[in-house]
This record gives structure tokens, sequence and C-alpha cells, in this order.
């Protein structure tokens, strides 16, 4: 059933111990970060998103990065594995979030790992990162869990960038964005467009025609409003410190059964 649904997770005050891996570490201010985050929660409930609190993490520096830890495909909520050790905590309370809503609720299993970042859905194609994060085991995972709901995945490889998702999403029509010097393997996708900056890779679908995007994307927000879409545009500074996205911020849930 269309639900408008949006897992977010208030920001741990240890955020700026996060990790990174392809950045180098910036200091964090977490305030501001708190504030950009309420900002980025506004722009989703400004555009019909009821957004769902999974209880506070605080002792886990990334878990406002509710992304990773679990995917959504149709009303199953698969639980990941995080590939860093130190964000495997994260998943506990998603998970009992998840199951409270309704959702069927299955699990990544050692030796498989896997980061909700590396997941980019088109339609019924899946594509899952295989790099730093997400290995092997953790992609047949994924096709065990979703191929037989009528998915089909496709393992793409990623060794510039934290995720897949840190360089490619998708349009509302299916086109594949993403910026070319941060992908292994640009043929791998269909319909491509290719976008000027890094961040302006990341694209959160908000309904219609709109677009929440990063404010450090300006000429990406001028190229995809020139071709008829409508950007939405918030400041989630604190959080690319971080090798953060829009995407990364929230788990939309679409297609809730109850
Ligand atoms: N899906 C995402 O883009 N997640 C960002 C995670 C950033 C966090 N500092 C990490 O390294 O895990």
């Amino acid at each position: 059933m269309p639900s408008k649904k949006a897992l977010v997770r208030r920001p741990s005050p240890r955020l700026a111990e996060g990790l990174v891996t392809h950045v180098a570490r910036e200091k964090v201010d977490v305030d501001l970060a708190v504030e950009q985050w309420e900002a980025y929660v506004g722009a989703l409930r400004a555009h019909g998103w009821e957004t769902i609190e999974v209880e506070p993490a605080d002792d886990c520096p990334d878990s406002v990065f509710v992304e990773d830890t679990v995917v959504m495909y149709k009303n199953v909520a698969l639980i990941t594995r995080p590939g860093a050790e130190s964000r495997r905590a994260e998943t506990a309370g998603v998970e009992e979030t998840v199951a409270r809503l309704g959702c069927s609720v299955n699990w990544i299993w050692e030796p498989g790992t896997l980061d909700g970042g590396d997941v980019l859905k088109v339609g019924d194609t899946i594509y899952v990162g295989r790099g730093g994060r997400t290995n092997a085991a953790g992609v047949q995972q994924v096709r065990a869990a979703f191929e037989p709901l009528g998915a089909r995945v496709v393992a793409v490889p990623v060794s510039k960038v934290l995720h897949l998702k840190s360089a490619v999403t998708a349009l509302p029509d299916g086109t594949v964005v993403g910026h070319i010097p941060k992908m292994d393997m640009p043929s791998l996708f269909g319909r491509f467009l290719p976008v000027p900056e890094e961040s302006g890779a990341h694209l959160v679908l908000l309904g219609g025609s709109k677009l929440l995007m990063a404010a450090s994307a300006p000429r990406t927000a001028e190229l995809l409003a020139g071709l008829g879409h409508e950007p939405v545009v918030v400041d989630i500074g604190e959080f690319e410190k971080l090798e953060g996205c829009v995407t990364c911020l929230s788990v939309r849930m679409r297609e809730l059964y109850s």
C-alpha cells in the first residue's frame, strides 16, 4: 500500500567522532549539525512525509546516518550488518522500529556485510555497491532476500567513495544520476545523466518532481531545474564532513503493508 513514512534518527552528542574514510577529518559543530538535521526533517515533513524517529543511539557517533542500517523493499525491512564494526550496535533500535511499523523483518548474517548506502533501488532493479563496506556475501544475501519478491539485483564495484550512493542515485523517471570521476563503471547503468558535483549525485525523491538536494551542489540543482525538476535544497554541511549525504539521513518507507 502506498505510504509516506520516513525513518530518521537524532544525531548523537558524539557525532564529531563519526568515521571518515575518503576525506580528511574536519571539526564538526554538533549544535549546528542538530540545527541542520532539524531543517532536513522539516523539509521531509513539509513535503508530506510523516517522520518517525528511531530511538536515539547516543553512544553511536554515526547513528544519524540511519539509511545504512536497513534496506526497504516492498514491506520487507532487511536489517543490515554494517561493514564498520563500530556501527553494528546501531541496528537494534532500527529493528525494533520497523517491526513496530508492521514490516516483515529479515537480516544480513555473518560473514555478510552491507551498508544501506550501497543500495540504490530503481523500480525493481536493486543496484548494490560492492566496496569498502559491503562484501560479496552481503550482495548475495540481498539477492536471496529480494529476488524472490521480484527484484533484480545488480552488483556494482565501488572503490572511489564510501558507498554506491555517494556517487550515484536516480531521478523519479529512473534515469541514473552520477558524478563520473567518483564512479568505477558508469557503463553499468542504462539511462544515465552525469552531474558536475559529487554531492549533486545525491538525490532524495520527495514525490512528484521534487528532489531533496544538498546546498553544496548548486550547479547540479540548476541543471536539474533546467530539466523540469524541482530541487528542494538543504544545508547538511556538518554531515558532509563525515561523508554523509542527504540520502543517508532517512529511510523512506513507501510500500508499508499495514
Ligand atoms: N549512506 C551514507 O552515505 N552514509 C554515510 C555514513 C557516514 C559515516 N561517517 C560512516 O563512515 O559510516
